[in-house]
């Protein structure tokens, strides 16, 4: 399979920058996640790969070489979309045929039917190889466009939000049977996507995009305990993480809702006043309903093994906690919270840069 850099990337359409200064390296065999919200320039970096656009600057390398001057064709990567791209009146094994009879592959005929029988075996549309395409639905079409992508077995998978048209329950199953899929062909995935549980699922590593910039690049676990700003704290985690603005005194990050917090030797922020953030998940933060007095109960959202409980404190602030199922809540009740100090991301009250890195 192969191993992607993007070095320094670029791309400005008119005076408008798509990209800035991009720079990503996908291991050989990894599946990466590019998370960014409409307009991030997702979509833009897969068609910077798959040759269909040129980079205003920067350089991008297949397996260490450089492939400004490869066509798409040299650079065998198989680009799938949210919508199906599939000939309608052909049927599905005509479909996966297809890619296998261009001129330039010349793949023989017993292999293409080979190829064509495993690919159908893996995807489980083997009972709909000789159905037309247009007689599909619509997991069954997305299905088939991955199986067209794979009986290629190219070098380099690029995924343009292929789940997003499907319903929640399908796109969960494909979402399982395309990462087992990455992990039985050893192949390298580049998938995008603005919905955060999707890159947390399926992503060996995820890089956050907002607006031309990549913002941070981790496992999804680095990504959500370590957010690098307040950006990335709110882009990832459902509900996201609450923030609660703060200032430092005499050595302690002190909330607005009260709370100290020392700070260790681990920070080298001395300046007393500076304004400060506090990040906590709602997991982290406890509602205690027995005492009354610093906040009343907002909203409750039954999700069955938990509800989600968002509380309107003092301060008129909406903080979110996640609270076992049983939790009895009224609203509108008056109660206290907690949280867990250990957990609390500090970030800067300015730039919203995590102390963590920043310190
Ligand atoms: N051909 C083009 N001409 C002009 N501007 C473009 C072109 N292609 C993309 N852009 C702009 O570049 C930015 C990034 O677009 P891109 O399609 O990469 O975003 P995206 O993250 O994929 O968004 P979405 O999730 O909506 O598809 C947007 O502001 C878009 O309007």
């Amino acid at each position: 399979m192969a191993h992607i850099e993007l070095k320094g990337i670029t791309k400005t359409f008119g005076n408008h920058a798509a990209l800035k200064n991009l720079n990503i390296e996908i291991a050989d065999g990894e599946f990466f996640v590019l998370l960014g919200q409409t307009g991030a320039g997702k979509t833009t970096t897969l068609r910077l790969i798959a040759a269909l656009e040129k980079p205003t600057a920067g350089q991008i390398l297949i397996d260490g070489q450089d492939v400004a001057d490869w066509g798409a064709a040299e650079r065998d990567v198989a680009l799938v979309l949210q919508q199906y791209s599939l000939y309608p009146r052909y049927t599905v094994r005509e479909n996966l045929e297809f890619p296998l009879k261009s001129r330039i592959r010349r793949v023989e005929p017993a292999e293409i039917k080979e190829r064509v029988a495993r690919v159908a075996k893996t995807l489980r549309i083997e009972h709909l190889l000789d159905r037309k395409t247009d007689r599909l639905s619509g997991g069954e079409m997305q299905r088939v466009s991955i199986g067209r992508a794979i009986v290629r077995k190219p070098r380099v998978f690029l995924m343009d939000e292929p789940l997003s048209a499907l319903d929640a329950k399908l796109r969960e199953a494909l979402r399982t049977e395309l990462k087992n899929l990455q992990m039985n062909l050893g192949a390298t995935f580049l998938f995008v996507t603005h919905d955060q549980i999707e890159a947390m699922s399926m992503g060996d590593k995820i890089g956050v995009l907002n607006n031309g910039h990549l913002v941070q690049t981790g496992t999804p676990q680095e990504i959500y305990n370590n957010p690098v700003n307040t950006f990335v704290a709110r882009a990832v985690g459902s509900p996201p993480m609450n923030l609660i603005g703060g200032m430092l005194e005499g050595g302690e990050a002190v909330a607005t809702e009260g709370y100290r917090l020392p700070l260790g030797n681990g920070y080298g922020i001395a300046t007393d006043g500076r304004p400060l953030t506090f990040g906590i998940r709602p997991e982290d933060l406890f509602i205690d309903s027995g005492a009354p007095g610093q906040a009343r109960v907002h909203d409750v959202e039954n999700h069955g093994v938990e509800k989600i409980v968002t509380l309107r404190t003092g301060n008129g602030e909406l903080l979110q906690a996640t609270v076992p199922a049983r939790t009895e809540l009224e609203i509108d009740e008056s109660v206290r919270f907690s949280w867990n100090p250990e957990k609390v991301v500090l970030f800067d009250g300015n730039s919203g840069m995590s102390l963590r890195y920043t310190s």
